[in-house]
């Protein structure tokens, strides 16, 4: 099978050699052709370039007639809670009449309200709420999410999310990576005995995730009142004995240590970052660990929006994310993830594009096959409706600008969300 797409008015994030991640300066430059051509052949990527150069005498078996339009790398979103169910309006329409998302949290609400409405949830019931989810991302650009578990707090209940997050991989062609979030809050039962739920975790949880194969990665809420950096390191620690690597939710509220604690422990990503202090931007200078900002989790609770100027001109890589879920952020819309980092943030439009793409494939360890047009990577891909240029994308923040979204190079269409 193979698909040409010409006449591209602007093809974007052209990267002829592969870059792992881009950091500081490097994150201002976003490679274009204009009037250019892309062909796929199956999944992959084989070739681009200017319209000049298009090969003849080539037989295509569909032709995509790019005039006027852009065409990108689909969004890789490495932060998600897309498996969950019901959801939480109710605390949404608290928050506006003055609760906090803590003062929620403290009277039983918040991730425990989530994790009651889960558990007396079926599998089936749960995958048919979190499928409309999915494809709804896959509509608005996102071609890779990463889904964590953490809304089920049982064994069983987390082996639920788990298995409906492997179900969605089994039946999609977006990529998917899974995480293991059992360490996202304590159990009601477990306030007084911390101990306990963790030995839950080291004892039960881990070994009988590892043995279905059913998580890539290990997360915790490393927070005030959630989970201490030592707590966080002993999970995690246990974690990569079972070959689970850490992203961990870290500084959303409070800087308690948490960002040392997960860049010693080699993290993969730290997320959140709402809280960032002149140590931690130390610490993560030179390390592997990528920083991972949630921006419409700041918008949706009015909380301070991750520092990314700071942080981005001290030298630091940075990937955006959507944190899609029923308390923080129920949207997991990453074309508004990248207007609001433009917006509020002030991050330019080729900084949050390289950030919610190649950034974002390294923050959940797919970029060798995603975030960027090169030969040989995944064609998961955005054409736009016409655009005046890439930066209406940003600028335009709640216009769906696109046209259409090719995953895997298959041309994405599905039925209304009901
Ligand atoms: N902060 C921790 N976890 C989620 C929200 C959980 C919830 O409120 O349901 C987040 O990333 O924002
Ligand atoms: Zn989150």
């Amino acid at each position: 099978m193979k698909l040409l797409i010409k006449n591209i008015k602007e093809l974007l994030q052209i990267r002829e050699q592969h870059v792992d991640k881009l950091a500081g300066e490097q994150m201002k430059t976003l490679p274009k052709l204009e009037n250019a051509y892309l062909i796929v052949k199956d999944e992959d990527i084989i070739d681009y370039g200017p319209m000049a150069d298009l090969p003849q005498n080539v037989v295509f078996d569909q032709i995509i007639d790019a005039t006027g339009k852009t065409v990108l790398p689909s969004w890789v979103d490495s932060h998600t809670h897309i498996v969950y169910a019901g959801n939480r309006e109710l605390e949404f329409v608290d928050r506006i009449n003055g609760l906090s998302y803590e003062e929620i949290f403290n009277r039983g609400g918040g991730i425990l309200n989530s994790a009651k409405k889960l558990q007396e949830t079926s599998e089936e019931d749960l995958y048919n709420q979190s499928k409309k989810r999915l494809e709804e991302i896959i509509q608005l650009g996102t071609g890779a999410v990463e889904i964590k578990s953490g809304y089920g707090l049982t064994l069983e209940s987390e082996l639920k999310m788990l298995r409906v997050i492997k179900k969605l991989k089994e039946n999609y062609p977006i990529e998917i990576r899974a995480t293991f979030l059992g360490a996202h809050a304590f159990p009601a039962e477990y306030k007084e005995n911390h101990q306990g739920y963790i030995d839950l975790m080291i004892n039960e949880m881990i070994p009988a995730i590892a043995k279905e194969k059913l998580a890539d990665f290990i997360d915790a809420f490393l927070e005030t009142g959630y989970f201490s950096p030592e707590e966080t390191e002993k999970i995690i620690q246990v974690g990569k004995e079972y070959g689970m690597v850490a992203k961990v939710h870290v500084n959303q509220f409070t800087a308690i240590g948490g960002i040392k604690t997960c860049v010693e422990n080699n993290a993969l990503s730290v997320d959140h970052l709402e809280i960032v202090t002149d140590e931690d931007i130390a610490i993560l200078k030179d390390s592997k660990t990528m920083p991972v900002a949630l921006p419409t989790c700041s918008f949706f609770i009015s909380i301070p929006y991750t520092p990314a100027r700071k942080m981005i001109d001290a030298g630091l890589p940075l990937a955006l994310a959507s944190d899609s879920n029923p308390g923080t952020t129920p949207s997991g819309n990453m074309n508004f993830v990248v207007s609001t980092a433009c917006i509020k943030m002030k991050m330019t439009p080729e900084e949050a594009i390289n950030a919610a793409t190649i950034n974002g494939a390294y923050a959940m360890g797919v970029e060798r096959d995603y975030g960027s047009i090169t030969k040989g990577k995944k064609a998961s891909l955005i054409i736009t409706k016409p655009l005046n240029s890439f930066y209406e994308l940003p600028y335009a923040f709640g216009s769906n600008l696109i046209d259409q979204v090719i995953l895997k190079g298959k041309t994405q269409l599905f039925k209304q969300n009901n």
